[in-house]
C-alpha cells in the first residue's frame, strides 16, 4: 500500500513539473475557448479574423499563389461601421484555430445573414476595394494557397456553411443560438444541442499488384484521374463502404484493405475523406464501368503514373485528339494515395 501511494506521488510530481508541448497548451487553450463563452469573446478582442462573402473567402493574390489576409477586431469594427453593417455581425464569427503564441484565429461570413442580401452582394465590390483582395470561391482557389492557409479556410468555410444551414431546430422549429466559439448550437426551448458535422466518405485505390484502378466522373477537369470515391452509408463500417463503392462503380470485389491517411475535404459540403489501398485477385481485374457514376475508370502501368505524378502543370490541351492524362494536385489525399503507391507498389498487397 505505501509502496503504491509513494509511486502515485512521484508520478504525480513528475506530471506536475512536466512542461506541457506547446501543442498540447495550443490544443488545450482551443478546447478551453469552445467551452467558455466570456473566455472566447476575450479572445476575439486580441485575436484576427479571416473573411469571408457567401463562403468565398478574401484572399490577395502574391506571384503564383494566393495569400489569406487577417485583420484585427478593431480594423474589423472600422470596415462594418463604413459600410453600415451592424455589429452584432461579429456575434456571427467562428473560432477556427490558434497560433503557437495563443492568437484565437476566428473566421466571419460578411455576406451570409445580411439582413438586406441584396445590400451584401453590392457592397462585395466595394469591400473587395476596401480590403486590397477579393473574395474568390474556394475551388478555383484551394490549390494555390500553401497547407495551411488552404487548411484553415476549408475548416472555416465548413463551420460557417454549417452554422448558416442549422439556424433552427429540427424538432421545435424555433431559433437556435450559437455558442461564441462556433463549436455547437443549443436550442433555447428543448435545450437540444447541435454539433458541426463531417460526411465520412472512403477513397479507394485498387491495385492488383502491378497496376492501379483510376476512374474519371464527367465533371472532372479533362484528363484528370483519380482513385474511387464515395460517400459511406448510415450503418457501415468503413470496410464495407470500400467494398460496396468498389463494387457499385467498376464492378469488382476488393480482397485486402490498408488504411493510408485521412483528410478533411470542404467539398461538396465538408467531408473527411478515408484514404486506403485494396487489392483484386490476380485475373480478376474485368472493369464494368458504372456510367451513371463515372464516365471512365482503367488499369494504369506503374510507369504511366509515374511520370502522370511527376507532371506539376498538367495541360489542359488536347494532343492528337485527347486531353493528356493527369492526376489530382498534391494537396489532394488522392494525390497522395497515389503517390504512395507508386513509391511503394506492394503497399497495397499484405499477407492474408
Ligand atoms: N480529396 C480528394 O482527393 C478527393 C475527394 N473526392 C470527394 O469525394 C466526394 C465523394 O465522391 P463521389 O464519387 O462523388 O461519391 P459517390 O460515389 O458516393 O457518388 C455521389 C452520389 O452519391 C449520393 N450521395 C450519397 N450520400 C451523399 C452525401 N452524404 N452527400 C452527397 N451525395 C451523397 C448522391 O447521389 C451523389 O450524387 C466528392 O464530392 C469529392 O469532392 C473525390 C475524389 C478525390
Ligand atoms: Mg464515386
Amino acid at each position: 500500500m505505501s509502496l503504491y501511494c509513494g509511486i502515485t506521488r512521484r508520478r504525480k510530481s513528475f506530471w506536475c513539473c512536466r512542461l506541457l508541448s506547446t501543442y498540447v497548451t495550443k490544443t488545450r487553450y482551443l478546447s478551453e475557448l469552445k467551452e467558455d463563452d466570456d473566455a472566447c469573446k476575450k479572445a476575439q478582442q486580441t485575436g484576427a479574423f479571416y473573411l469571408f462573402h457567401n463562403l468565398a473567402p478574401l484572399l490577395q493574390k502574391s506571384e503564383h499563389q494566393y495569400l489569406a489576409p487577417q485583420h484585427s477586431l478593431l480594423e474589423l469594427e472600422r470596415l462594418l461601421g463604413k459600410f453600415g453593417q451592424d455589429m452584432q455581425t461579429i456575434e456571427d464569427s467562428v473560432l477556427n484555430g490558434c497560433s503557437e503564441q495563443q492568437e484565437a484565429w476566428f473566421a466571419l461570413d460578411l455576406g451570409l445573414n445580411s439582413s438586406s442580401s441584396i445590400n451584401a452582394s453590392l457592397q462585395k465590390p466595394e469591400m473587395e476595394t476596401e480590403l486590397k483582395g477579393s473574395f474568390i470561391g474556394l475551388r478555383k482557389a484551394l490549390f494555390q494557397l500553401n497547407v495551411k492557409d488552404a487548411s484553415l479556410l476549408s475548416t472555416a468555410q465548413a463551420l460557417l456553411r454549417w452554422h448558416d444551414a442549422h439556424q433552427f431546430c429540427s424538432r421545435s422549429g424555433q431559433p437556435t443560438k450559437k455558442n461564441v466559439a462556433g463549436s455547437k448550437r443549443v436550442c433555447p426551448s428543448n435545450k437540444i444541442i447541435y454539433y458541426p458535422q463531417m460526411t465520412p466518405v472512403v477513397i479507394t485505390l485498387v491495385s492488383d499488384g502491378t497496376q492501379c484502378l483510376l476512374a474519371r466522373q464527367s465533371s472532372f477537369p479533362e484528363g484528370m484521374y483519380s482513385a474511387l470515391a464515395g460517400f459511406c452509408d448510415i450503418g457501415e463500417s468503413l470496410e464495407e463502404a470500400v467494398r460496396r463503392e468498389v463494387a457499385e462503380e467498376v464492378g469488382l470485389e476488393v480482397e485486402r484493405l490498408q488504411y493510408s491517411a485521412s483528410q478533411h475535404w470542404p467539398f461538396p459540403n465538408g467531408a473527411l475523406m478515408i484514404a486506403c489501398h485494396a487489392t483484386v485477385k490476380p485475373g480478376q481485374t474485368e472493369i464494368q464501368v458504372n456510367l451513371r457514376e463515372l464516365e471512365a475508370a482503367a488499369w494504369f502501368s506503374h510507369d504511366e503514373v509515374a511520370t502522370a505524378l511527376r507532371k506539376d502543370n498538367p495541360s489542359y490541351q488536347q494532343q492528337n485528339g485527347a486531353f493528356p492524362f493527369w492526376l489530382p494536385p498534391k494537396l489532394a489525399i488522392a494525390h497522395q494515395l497515389i503517390k504512395e503507391w507508386v513509391e511503394k507498389p506492394t503497399c497495397s498487397i499484405l499477407p492474408p
